[in-house]
């Protein structure tokens, strides 16, 4: 095994912090400079594992496009090389292939594509066969509850097609800001975007996209984490810095700055980014992640430590992430004293402080997700921790370690090896 010891910093926490750029924006980017036959100029693009396989698979001419992880590059090229004609097998790791796609494969396929599934209906490994632009149709329903991300490749797709698109957004809307990160990506390069959320109804025309510069912004959800470093810093007087991150987001996880608030901390914008002081902390707090599923690990570990009882809805589309993310806090979280409680069925969870006095340091395992390494590393702030698989964090912020090195110990463990292992 792996892992790392992260151990407390003496006094109060001050640091400028780079950050990872976006590998959501990055992404999109990468799609949109594909289809204009890569004429843009992309700026800070995110060295994210996700960002840079997609720019691998983008240059690549093999048969298979093995995604490993990264869920927008499997469902944002699964649509690009589709409607540019390809024949590629897409996969990824066991875990991608236990992720649902049936619902973009659909509509993908009313649309004029041919794929077919390698193994289980709905889910990857599956083989892209080109694409019959005049068959298909230019108004498709699509379940907006499961994941935004067959949404926005389908929208990104759209300018492409003969005659638009028109989506119909069906039941509930989970990850609605980035559908309008899609949105807003595609009218700066030029496409011609109609959105009726009132009526969950996004028509987009037939028109290229305009190449041009893009410069990418700093990752609200890597920020995160360093709110709840924020939060969790015992001295007053602490203050962190993160570059790059501007108060009118694309990234609907700038939603951070309202939600820790109540947790302690303060932001205040800069013209280089935001700096984060303390603020005294509630008791209770109420959030509904339903639009920001990735800040839920963050605040649900911060929210443990501080002793604020939180109240978590909008969480039902963390079980089919990385991991069942639901499950993975309910096992690690017990580990530093605090549970995760289902309150009402696949709805609404309650985080609490247990009687029991946890050991320290606890010993955090990752399940393969960079974001359950991220989220409890904070913890060090209060008390020794050590995090199993540190290297999880590569998939969307791989200077992390790094940049945790800024303001406390992280040392490695090394585990003796038994003879036969
Ligand atoms: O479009 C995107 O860049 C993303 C959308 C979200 O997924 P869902 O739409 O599946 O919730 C989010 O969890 C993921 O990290 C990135
Ligand atoms: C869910 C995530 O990513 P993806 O769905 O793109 O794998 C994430 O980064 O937390």
């Amino acid at each position: 095994m792996n892992a790392v010891k992260l151990t407390p910093p003496t006094g109060s926490v001050r640091a400028t912090i780079p950050l990872a750029s976006s590998k959501s924006e990055s992404n999109r980017a990468l799609i949109i400079d594909a289809l204009t036959d890569f004429q843009c100029t992309l700026q800070n693009l995110s060295t994210a594992r996700d960002t840079q396989t997609m720019i691998r698979l983008l240059k690549s001419s093999d048969a298979t496009a093995d995604v490993l992880d990264a869920g927008t590059t499997m469902r944002f090229l699964t649509a690009y090389f589709a409607v540019t004609g390809q024949s590629k097998k897409m996969t990824g790791t066991p875990r991608m292939c236990e992720r649902p796609i049936g619902i973009l494969v659909d509509a993908l396929r009313k649309l004029g594509a041919d794929i077919t599934y390698l193994n289980n209906e709905g889910y990857p490994p599956l083989q892209i066969n080109g694409f019959t632009k005049t068959a298909g149709t230019d108004r498709i329903s699509i379940r907006g509850d499961v994941s935004s991300q067959y949404i926005s490749a389908l929208l990104m797709i759209a300018p492409t097609l003969p005659n638009g698109l028109t989506l119909e957004l069906t039941g509930s809307i989970g990850s609605r800001p980035y559908i309008e990160m899609t949105l807003e990506q595609m009218i700066y390069f030029g496409a011609h975007v109609t959105a009726d959320w009132e009526a969950n109804t996004i028509t987009v025309s037939a028109k290229a996209y305009t190449p041009g510069p893009y410069t990418i912004e700093s990752d609200w959800s890597g920020a995160s984490y360093w709110y709840s470093v924020a939060a969790l810093a015992e001295d007053e007087a602490s203050k962190i810095e993160l570059l790059g991150l501007k108060e009118k987001s694309l990234q609907g996880d700038s939603a951070i700055v309202d939600i820790m608030r109540p947790l302690g901390v303060d932001s205040t914008f800069t013209d280089t980014g935001v700096k984060l002081t303390k603020r005294p902390t509630e008791p209770s707090l109420s959030w509904d992640f339903t639009h920001c599923p990735d800040l839920a690990q963050t605040v649900a570990v911060c929210a443990a430590i501080k002793g604020v009882t939180l109240t978590l809805t909008g969480i039902e589309s963390l079980k089919i992430k990385e991991t069942d993310r639901v499950a993975a806090l309910q096992a690690e979280l017990q580990k530093i004293g605090a549970e995760l409680v289902e309150v009402e069925p696949n709805h609404q969870y309650v985080v609490r402080r247990l009687e029991t006095v946890p050991t320290i340091p606890a010993t955090i395992e990752t399940y393969d997700d960079h974001r359950m390494a991220m989220a409890f590393a904070p913890v060090a702030m209060q008390q020794s921790i050590i995090i199993e698989e540190p290297g999880v964090v590569a998939k969307s912020y791989p200077s992390f370690w790094d940049d945790m090195a800024r303001i406390l110990s992280v040392e490695d463990v090394v585990e003796s090896t038994e003879i036969g292992d």
